[in-house]
């Protein structure tokens, strides 16, 4: 028997309001918040080289175009910085001002070129970039998609996955995105500050460490308000998320007729502005941090800058520099910060969406695990016999077996009933077969192979599923039904899906039939009963003309009439098939032709419904108190037929 481990819940709900469990959607803010530059440096180069990776398959020639651009373009303002060292050069040198401007002109030229050429380089590099970043974001929301929708359906059941795949999803592809942009610019901004330390180098020897000095406190200031905003982030994510369920429930379709009915308004509105409260009171505490660090950031920035103009007037009134080269020195020096303020920040950016991206990468890795080519294996061929033995099943970190030792035998032309009371194992038990599930022992055979052997995409085309929970798509009846585009449809079995499953009834009344959207949010779409999507589900489950029909509860919501019309099918259905039918209506299983009764996962009976009332068992026990309803005096009504 498994065993759950539960994860100790999270503080940062406010008081009054549940705790949230732990959450694993933002694992990288306190890996941010106590992060060193050093680290940051180490692990950025294998980053980079996953974003170039990334890009040059999303599209060679614009990710050629992006990154030559940008750096061409710091390389011409590397030539407008030589040009002004020019300009001051020959306007401080000595002799008459008309020829101190002659021997300025040259250089006046080249800077006005170098503008012009660098300007055109940043248009270029724009237009390419974006071109770039929805080619890098298509490239890996296409590629997610494509992968985890080849998972198998128990990844679905294991929170770790789940949240994986969300992060994935709402962090991983934009990010992704966006480090193709931090790139350029880290690669950009290191050009610029290399022309800086060359031309301040030829300048004078001692402006190295001077440039040095200037930028190590902006360094230091950007890497410190970086990870304040993690701590921020990491402080108030489990309040943020409080906050996102709350207004979720509170501005829903789906909660708002409980919302009303229930009078839960005070009571939400309460709650919500607790958590609003807190998120406010974590945010002033932050802010203060933030200024002070910031404050100090500034201070020694200051401080630097202050020294390094002092020591460039020291060496220019020691005569150890002329003066035309401490100008040039000055401008270079106010370059070379600002070059390395918009590098430090383009490093966090980037290291911050490295880490989604490598997430993302993660979760690609991870859903290949989980996959197993649907098209490998072998076909299943027409159904003869479907045996399940011994199976054991037990939901990724349930407590207990969902099932034990179970034996079941469905023949063609057979209908065989699974009944039992809530949570007995019956919808799990038609997962497993159906092929979606795979059971921990045990094995369940199509004519003798192993489910596991055959190709999963030819085993759910012989099946025909009627869940449970079914889902109504975004799409129109027809695709809600047939599930595939309009041009694969087949138009005879699609007459006869919603002939049997009384879905023609429901499809005649909508306004444009078949066409109509089930959906309200497209234009002319629709909104069904409860019953009426049943019919749909049953018409989806009916439309393969499948070797078995898997039917789960396909009746919990229709009409009398509609009830008896799809036993009836069912009936007819197993004439050239099997129909495994799950359901508490037991009048309906009276004429199955086998059935078994779960009971906390186990077969707990099995035979006719004949031999099951002679047993005396669950199963009689059920039928009679459902027979006994059907008998017990009413002062308004009398039924004296059996269910
Ligand atoms: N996705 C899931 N993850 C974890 N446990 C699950 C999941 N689905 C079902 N279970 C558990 O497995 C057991 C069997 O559930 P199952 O849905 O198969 O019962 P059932 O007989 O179909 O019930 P019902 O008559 O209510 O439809 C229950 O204890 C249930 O809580």
């Amino acid at each position: 028997m498994k065993r759950r481990h539960r994860q100790r819940p999270a503080s940062g709900s406010p008081a009054g309001v549940p705790q949230l469990a732990a959450s694993r959607f933002h694992p990288w803010f306190a890996d941010l918040a106590h992060l060193s530059l050093w680290h940051m440096l180490t692990r950025l180069p294998a980053l980079i080289a996953t974003a170039l990776r990334w890009s040059w398959k999303a599209s060679p020639r614009d990710t050629l175009l992006t990154f030559g651009l940008n750096v061409g373009a710091g390389v011409f303002s590397a030539a407008v910085l030589t040009a002004v060292v020019g300009i001051l050069q020959g306007l401080f040198a000595e002799g008459p001002t008309p020829e101190r401007l002659q021997n300025a002109l040259p250089s006046l030229l080249l800077a006005g070129g170098a503008v012009f050429a660098r300007a055109a380089l940043r248009s270029g590099a724009i237009w390419a970039q974006g071109r770039l970043t929805p080619m890098v974001e298509r490239a890996v929301e296409v590629e997610l998609v494509t992968l985890a929708t080849a998972t198998r359906l128990e990844a679905f059941d294991d929170s770790e996955w789940c949240d994986q795949l969300h992060r994935a999803r709402s962090m991983g592809t934009s990010e992704a995105g966006r480090m193709t942009g931090y790139t350029v610019d880290i690669a950009t901004e290191t050009v610029s500050l290399l022309a800086v330390a060359t031309v301040v180098t030829v300048l004078h020897p001692l402006l190295l460490p001077l440039l040095a000095l200037t930028v190590a406190p902006v360094g230091w200031a950007a890497v410190r308000s970086a990870r304040m905003r993690y701590e921020r982030m990491r402080q108030l994510s489990t309040s943020r998320r409080l906050q996102y369920m709350y207004t979720h429930a509170m501005t829903e379709r789906d909660s708002a007729a409980e919302l009303r009915a229930y009078a839960m308004r005070p009571m939400l509105l309460e709650e919500f502005a607790r958590v609003a409260d807190h998120v406010r009171d974590a945010m002033v505490a932050v802010a203060a941090r933030q200024t002070s660090t910031r404050a100090v950031g500034d201070v020694l920035a200051g401080i630097a800058t202050l020294a390094t103009y002092a020591a460039l007037v020291a060496l220019l009134l020691g005569g150890l520099m002329p003066l035309a080269v401490a100008g040039a020195a000055y401008v270079a020096l106010g370059q070379g910060k600002a070059a390395l303020d918009r590098l430090m920040s383009a490093v966090n950016s980037c290291y911050e969406s490295g880490l989604y991206l490598s997430d993302l990468l993660d979760a690609f890795a991870e859903a290949r695990r989980r996959t197993r080519p649907a098209t490998v294996g072998k076909d299943p061929g027409p159904l003869q016999e479907l045996r399940v033995q011994g199976v054991d099943f037990a939901y990724p970190g349930a407590q207990a077996n969902a099932l034990t030792g179970v034996d079941i035998t469905v023949n063609r032309g057979q209908v065989v009933a699974l009944v039992g009371e809530n949570g007995s194992g019956k919808s799990t038990l038609a997962t497993l077969i159906s092929g979606l599930y795979t059971p921990d022992a045990g094995g369940i055979t199509w004519n003798g192979t192993d489910i596991a052997d055959l190709a999963a995409d030819r085993l759910h085309a012989r099946i025909g599923l009627i869940r449970q929970q079914y889902q109504q798509w975004p799409f129109s009846a027809e695709r809600n039904i047939t599930m595939a585009a309009a041009e694969a449809t087949d138009p005879d079995r699609l007459k006869r899906a919603l002939r049997l499953s009384g879905a023609d009834q429901v499809v005649d009344e909508l306004a444009l039939g078949l066409a109509t959207p089930l959906d309200t949010r497209f234009e002319g779409g629709e909104d069904l009963s409860g019953g009426q999507r049943q019919r749909i589900a049953a018409a989806r489950g009916l439309y393969p003309e499948a070797d078995l029909v898997i039917a789960d509860e396909p009746t919990a919501a229709l009409d009398a009439r509609a009830e008896e019309r799809l036993f009836a099918t069912f009936q007819a259905a197993a004439e050239g098939a099997a129909v495994l039918l799950i359901t508490h209506r037991l009048a309906s299983t009276r004429s199955a032709d086998w059935i078994y009764v779960l009971d906390h996962g186990h077969v707990v009976e099995q035979g006719t419904h004949s031999d099951l009332m002679t047993y005396g068992g669950l199963y009689a026990e059920l039928y009679g108190i459902q027979a006994a309803a059907y008998h017990a005096p009413s002062p308004h009504l009398s039924y004296d037929d059996t269910p």
